[in-house]
């Protein structure tokens, strides 16, 4: 008679490299031990507490499984651990607490979100946009008093940024020196967004400005139909320059990410 094996065997069958989402130690060395030199193994994950090599890292821990997938695979594929048309199983957590699922998934270097890009590839620091991504999701989750709040925050390129827009109040960041990652910061941008305008933010983190108003060209930008006027700014603007925009809808909670005036990244703070 069959047993399971002959049956789930099949997921991980003939597979080129085994990428394990945020395992524990232990966990991971029982799949080191493995005897099988045609097995690559890869961990993904928001930190490499264990020193796994290699690793790919996560910007943030993606509550979406499809999304956290698509986005470990992509940076495997971008840093060259696994190659097109690979078959992997990829093993995960789907419920609360350890890898509890496994899944086949082939590599498809044409079907890339671009999501990599976004953190490893801009010119802005990839802690600083994880950090804006932070904030920007705190912010929703949250809102203003429990009110829903809009935001808009350009990243990298702060010069450029600046020469394509214009202040529409006065800079309370003229003089200071904070940074995105500040522990003050959230509390400062919390009060600050409740004006109208961008946030500009330096490659290294350091708030430039807020309450500004963007000014790019908005030729060639080709974002989805019923988003307003700050998601055409942000999308606009990281076209016209080399910055990345995330963006807090007021109107329907979402923060999304644009890069190269594209939307990249569609995540709903609710769900972290
Ligand atoms: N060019 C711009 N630069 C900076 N901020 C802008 C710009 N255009 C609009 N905004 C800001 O976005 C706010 C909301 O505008 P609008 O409703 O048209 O945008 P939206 O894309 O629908 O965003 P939301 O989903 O938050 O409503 C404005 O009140 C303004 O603060
Ligand atoms: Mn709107």
């Amino acid at each position: 008679m069959a047993g399971l094996d002959d049956v789930f065997g099949d997921i991980y069958d003939d597979v080129d490299a085994l990428v394990l989402f945020s395992p524990s130690g232990s966990y991971y060395e029982r799949f080191s031990a493995i005897d099988d030199d045609a097995l690559d193994i890869v961990v993904v994950g928001t930190e490499n507490a264990i020193g796994a090599d290699p690793f790919v890292e996560l910007p943030i821990e993606f509550t979406d499984v499809t999304e956290r997938v698509r986005f470990g695979l992509e940076g495997a594929l971008e840093q060259g651990v696994i190659e097109d048309g690979d078959v992997l199983a990829c093993a995960t957590s789907v419920f609360d607490g350890g890898i509890d699922t496994v899944s086949r998934v082939r590599a498809n270097a044409e079907d890339q979100l671009g999501l990599y890009d976004l953190f490893s590839k801009s010119r802005a620091d990839a802690d600083v946009i994880k950090a804006v991504l932070e904030v920007a999701i705190n912010l929703g989750k949250k809102g203003q008093k429990g009110k829903p709040v809009g935001a808009l925050f350009v990243v990298g390129d702060a010069g450029n940024v600046m020469n394509k827009s214009r202040p529409l109040s006065y800079n309370p960041f003229e003089k200071s020196h904070v940074h995105v990652g500040d522990p003050i910061v959230t509390v400062m941008l919390k009060e600050f967004s409740r004006l109208d305008g961008a946030f500009v933010i330096s490659d290294s983190g350091k708030i430039v400005s807020a309450y500004r108003y963007l000014e790019p060209a908005a030729e060639g930008v080709d974002i989805p139909k019923g988003l307003g006027a700050r998601h055409m700014a942000a999308g606009a603007i990281t076209r016209d320059t080399n910055s990345i925009a995330v963006v807090l809808s007021e109107s329907d909670g979402l923060v999304r990410a644009f890069k190269g005036g594209e939307l990249i990244l569609e995540v709903d703070p609710e769900a972290y």
